[in-house]
């Protein structure tokens, strides 16, 4: 019997199924326990029956994964896509064998190796059957939760027709969405779909235009004022902790300037809004505990472990502090933040007040820890570079007056050589995901056109593409600004897929989907010249003032820790004043 005819029975079957145990959970969560009582006894809900419907929905939905995915995953193997070659028979458990292994293995991080070699190949530069090197299709099959087949991409034309020619024809995935709304709320701009997304962007787009942007310099430069406040206080012979120095200096200018507020976040007794907001982001760390949640979010996601009352306490108190943030906003209409443009930009309302809620929450969540974690990765190269360093500080003293300067600033090409490097190195987005809405078909490089079916998940794997040496050069693990002396960026997806057109003239073609620290088309980041203009005027700033040195050798993969985005946990770095 075919997946096809599996489906039309086991669908209805299983959703119906599903529909019960939802029902029964949520009675059972919202009466109180006399009643829940009351009820199972009314319905002669004995252990007995409870357990085996359990049993039986599991098993249902169990075996309605294992049908219609393997028949898509059958489907793309036969067009010829490769599916990686799992190490264990007990690896064909998806995800799961995360939650296994950490009973058998604890370990602090999901992504820590060696699990995480054999689960994210190429995030760590590991060979997979069928990828490039010698022209074979740039992606190939893996799985995920209960074995569920995900479509690892990196095929520069296949991810220009996904992401930009046909962007809404992909959703993110439940799952994905599920993280992040739990930190924006449902309908801010990472979060919605079609229409409404694009009337979002829309209402959204010109906050982050320059003409929005250059005014907010002073505040982002009154920060960095704080932040050299606290290293002066510091012995020099002391390293620093840049990673979470980054993270507190990013949170007061996304404050300052997004939402006119002072987080005061280099404060050990910061505001009540910084410590709710830490609560939240400790709640969103991705454990197996986590996963188990998210899996099952009407049964053990309900269940309130202390990290989930914090992590609600932490989300209420955002948004009570975001409606207040709205309300002082509208009073005073002339102001300069991002807030108040917001809501210039939402005249007539087209977005309602939960939307405008959603959307500063995402200004928070999106615009903090990601720039964080390029600055704390920048700093520490810096320091690691000594050469590249004072190479730096030559440009940034010979050619900008006055770090006010943004125009100036934001043509310094080592500034933006080191810039880049770091964004490939280190992405902060290094990983992120699509599920194709309905059964699509997507041009790709070696094999001819891909049916891809209705609900399969792919993965972009960000990190890994930049960190391919067939598109960088055998010293693609290593930062090197000077790289970018000799690299074109090329637009579109052209001829540089192939090795044979790489090298033009003693130049490396970069094509647009080889670079993608923001992604790109209609979905890409729309906060990338906030971030690049918090980076060049940090970057800048700091070289002028201090001398970077560190202890830190080298970067390990331990050290970077990944869950919704990846962050270095070890930059350690000491900053002494120079006399100038
Ligand atoms: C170095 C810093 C940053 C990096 C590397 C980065 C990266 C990304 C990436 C890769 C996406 C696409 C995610 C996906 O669709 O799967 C994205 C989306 C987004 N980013 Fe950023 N981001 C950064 C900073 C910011 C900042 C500062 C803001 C705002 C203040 C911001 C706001 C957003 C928003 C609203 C989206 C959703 C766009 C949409 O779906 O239309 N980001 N970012």
């Amino acid at each position: 019997m075919g997946g096809n005819h599996f489906s039309v029975i086991l669908d209805p079957t299983v959703a119906t199924l599903q529909a019960l145990h939802d029902r029964t959970v949520t009675l059972a969560w919202t009466l109180p326990s006399s009643e829940t009582t009351h009820f199972l006894t009314q319905i002669r809900a004995t252990p007995t029956v409870v357990t085996t419907s359990l049993v039986v929905c599991t098993l249902a939905w169990v075996l309605k994964e294992v049908m219609v995915t393997g028949r898509d995953a059958r489907k793309l193997r036969a067009q010829g896509v490769p599916e990686q070659k799992l190490y264990a028979s007990w690896w064909t458990l998806g995800m799961q064998r995360y939650l296994i292994g950490h009973l058998l293995e604890p370990s602090p991080h999901l992504y820590e190796e060696p699990r995480a070699r054999q689960q994210v190949p190429l995030l760590h530069g590991e060979h997979v059957d069928g990828w490039n090197r010698a022209g074979s299709p740039m992606m190939y099959l893996t799985r995920l939760f209960l074995g569920m087949p995900t479509l690892v991409l990196a095929d520069p034309k296949a991810l220009h027709a996904m992401l930009t020619l046909k962007s809404y024809s992909f959703t993110k995935p439940k799952l994905f969405s599920e993280i992040v709304s739990s930190v924006t709320g449902d309908m801010g701009m990472v979060m919605v779909e079609g229409d409404v997304h694009k009337r979002h962007r829309r209402i959204v787009n010109p906050l982050f235009s320059m003409r929005t942007l250059k005014p907010l310099v002073p505040a982002i430069l009154s920060s960095l004022d704080e932040f050299f406040a606290l290293v002066e206080h510091s012995p020099v012979s002391t390293p620093l902790p840049v990673h979470t120095l980054a993270s507190h200096l990013t949170l007061n200018v996304i404050g300052r300037t997004a939402m006119n507020y002072d987080f005061d976040a280099f404060n050990a007794h910061a505001s009540r809004i910084s410590a709710a907001y830490a609560d939240m982001l400790a709640g969103t760390e991705m454990t197996p505990w986590k996963m188990l949640t998210m899996q099952f979010p009407n049964t053990f996601g309900k269940i309130p472990t202390l990290t989930r009352r914090k992590f609600t306490n932490g989300f209420n108190v955002i948004e009570t502090a975001v409606k207040e943030m709205l309300k002082s906003a509208t009073a005073c209409p002339d102001g300069h933040t991002l807030i108040h443009e917001l809501l210039r930009q939402n005249e007539g309302n087209a977005l309602s007040e939960h939307e405008l809620v959603c959307e500063v929450r995402t200004f928070l969540a999106a615009g903090h820890e990601t720039t964080a974690s390029v600055l704390a990765s920048l700093v520490l190269s810096l320091a690691q570079h000594p050469e590249i360093q004072q190479e730096l500080r030559d440009e940034v003293e010979s050619s900008v007056a006055a770090l006010e300067d943004y125009d100036a600033l934001a043509k310094l090409p080592l500034l933006n050589k080191v810039i880049n490097e770091t964004l490939r190195l280190y992405p902060p987005a290094y990983i992120t995901f699509r599920a194709a809405v309905s059964d699509v078909a997507l041009p790709t490089t070696a094999l001819g056109v891909m049916e891809v079916p209705a609900g399969m998940r792919i993965e972009i794997p960000i990190r890994a593409i930049h960190l391919d040496p067939s598109i960088w050069g055998d010293d693609a693990a290593a930062w090197d600004p000077h790289r970018w002396d000799t690299i074109d960026q090329v637009h579109g997806t052209g001829d540089v897929s192939s090795a044979a057109n790489r090298i033009v003239n003693g130049r490396r073609q970069i094509g647009q989907y080889d670079f993608i620290p923001f992604l790109a088309g209609p979905r890409a980041c729309i906060g990338r010249q906030f971030s690049l203009m918090e980076l060049r005027l940090f970057a800048a700033g700091l070289v002028q003032r201090y001398k970077l040195s560190t202890d830190v050798k080298e970067v390990k993969s331990e050290d970077l820790f990944c869950a919704v985005t990846m962050r270095s946990i070890n930059a350690w770095v000491r900053f002494e004043r120079r006399n100038v």
